[in-house]
């Protein structure tokens, strides 16, 4: 038995959700340049949960119901309020969202209708914990959602309090659309191995939460702002870069385990930030990552990944960027849900074997015996 080190090229399920052929990515066969352009976020959902768009009433009926699910329970609101002030928020998001089992009668209800419910309310609840985490943190009470909005509009009005202007909402719902799904990555692959033991949706949720934290995968949008801070002007980026490379450091948001020709993601935050700093008169975001791209891509032949250009785009709609990883999962809790109900449709554990690599032949030594 021989590994291959990061699982790199095994095919680990068959799914029906999303593919990359080809470094082309759709969503249930539908390319995702088109829906980055044409289809909201809700659409988007409902399409990975049940493998068609919604038809008007459909999509009526689930914004309806993640208005009516979007209220958090009391508990887990008194929950946030006790976590340190300066938590990371993933952590904070992870424990928040397990804790959201306690309270839900079904949670531990395996049939598909509840799982569907829980997937819906799952879907609901992630923005309006996100937004009172950061509102609580700052000693503001958290906003109650709205009904009848779509996500990206209730997410930024409960972050802010106020009625977020439409090319705001606008851009977040495309972030959330190209967020929804990626085939097997690290954390849905996660969250598919949690549930395949019959274990729950909030376990996989979590799971999947804590899988998307680290900065290799969702947490390199934020590290990608840490570094645009760290840099601060066009100037400083030939420099800075120049010695990251020499020293073989990580460019964060460039690179991907699949795509090897450039992640069709990124150019669409690539024109969001350049129409966001329009908007704003200032182009030094969206400048300065240009000009990485254009050294990490020449040099290393490195093509900007999904988290890239999203940080310039966040940090211009105005968010902390220790809110971008929250955001990337408000977004993936649509993927993860709709794999996890996959799963459960065909399950089988999931539990592949190890390459044994330690000492053979070892014996007990009593402790007194021991060096
Ligand atoms: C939503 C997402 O999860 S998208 C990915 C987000 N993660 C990041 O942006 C973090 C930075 N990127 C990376 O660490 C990697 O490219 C990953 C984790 C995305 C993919 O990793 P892997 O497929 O395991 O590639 P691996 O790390 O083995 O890299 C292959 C080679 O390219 C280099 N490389 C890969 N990514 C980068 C990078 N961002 N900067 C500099 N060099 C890099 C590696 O050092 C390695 O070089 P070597 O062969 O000389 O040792
Ligand atoms: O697929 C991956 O490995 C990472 C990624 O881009 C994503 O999860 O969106």
């Amino acid at each position: 038995m021989t590994a291959t080190k990061g699982l790199e090229g095994i095919v680990a399920a068959s799914s029906s959700i999303s593919s990359i052929i080809d470094g082309v990515l759709t969503y249930r066969g539908i390319n995702i340049d088109e829906l980055a352009e044409r289809a909201s976020f809700e659409e988007v959902a409902y399409l990975l949960w049940h493998g068609k768009l919604p038809n008007r009433a459909e999509l009526d009926a689930l914004i309806a119901q993640l208005g009516d699910y979007a209220k958090v329970p009391a508990e887990v609101i008194e929950g946030l309020r006790l976590y340190p002030k300066n938590s990371n928020a993933m952590a904070a998001l992870r424990t928040a969202v397990s804790s959201l089992a306690l309270y839900d009668a079904e949670a531990n209800d395996m049939s598909r209708e509840a799982n569907i419910r829980k997937a819906v309310k799952l879907q609901a609840q992630l923005p309006a914990l996100v937004a009172a985490y950061a509102r609580i943190r700052e000693g503001k009470e958290p906003v109650t959602p709205k009904k009848g909005v779509g996500i990206a509009h209730n997410f930024l009005y409960m972050l802010t309090g106020e009625e977020p202007a439409n090319v705001a909402v606008e851009a977040m719902d495309k972030a959330l659309v190209l967020h929804a799904d990626h085939e097997l990555n690290a954390s849905t692959f996660a969250a598919r191995v949690t549930v395949a033991t019959l274990s729950d949706i909030y376990s996989g949720v979590t799971s999947a939460i804590g899988a998307l934290k680290g900065p290799l995968h969702g947490g390199a949008n934020e590290a990608v702002m840490v570094m645009l801070d760290e840099i601060g002007s066009i100037a400083n980026v030939e420099p800075y870069i120049q010695n990251k490379l020499n020293n073989k450091e990580k460019i964060m948001g460039f690179g991907h385990r699949v795509y090897r020709n450039g992640d069709p993601r990124a150019k669409h935050l690539m024109e969001m930030s350049r129409q966001l700093g329009k908007l704003k008169g200032d182009m030094k975001l969206y400048e300065m990552s240009v000009k990485i791209e254009d050294l990490v891509t020449g040099q290393k032949g490195l093509k900007p990944n999904v988290d890239f250009y999203s940080a310039s785009c966040y940090t211009m709609l105005g968010i902390p960027r220790d809110l971008f990883t929250p955001i990337f999962a408000i977004s993936r809790v649509s993927g993860w849900t709709a794999h996890i109900l996959e799963q459960f449709e065909d399950n089988r554990l999931i539990r592949p074997r190890a390459e044994y690599v330690g000492p053979a032949d070892q014996h007990y030594v009593p402790i007194a015996e021991r060096g």
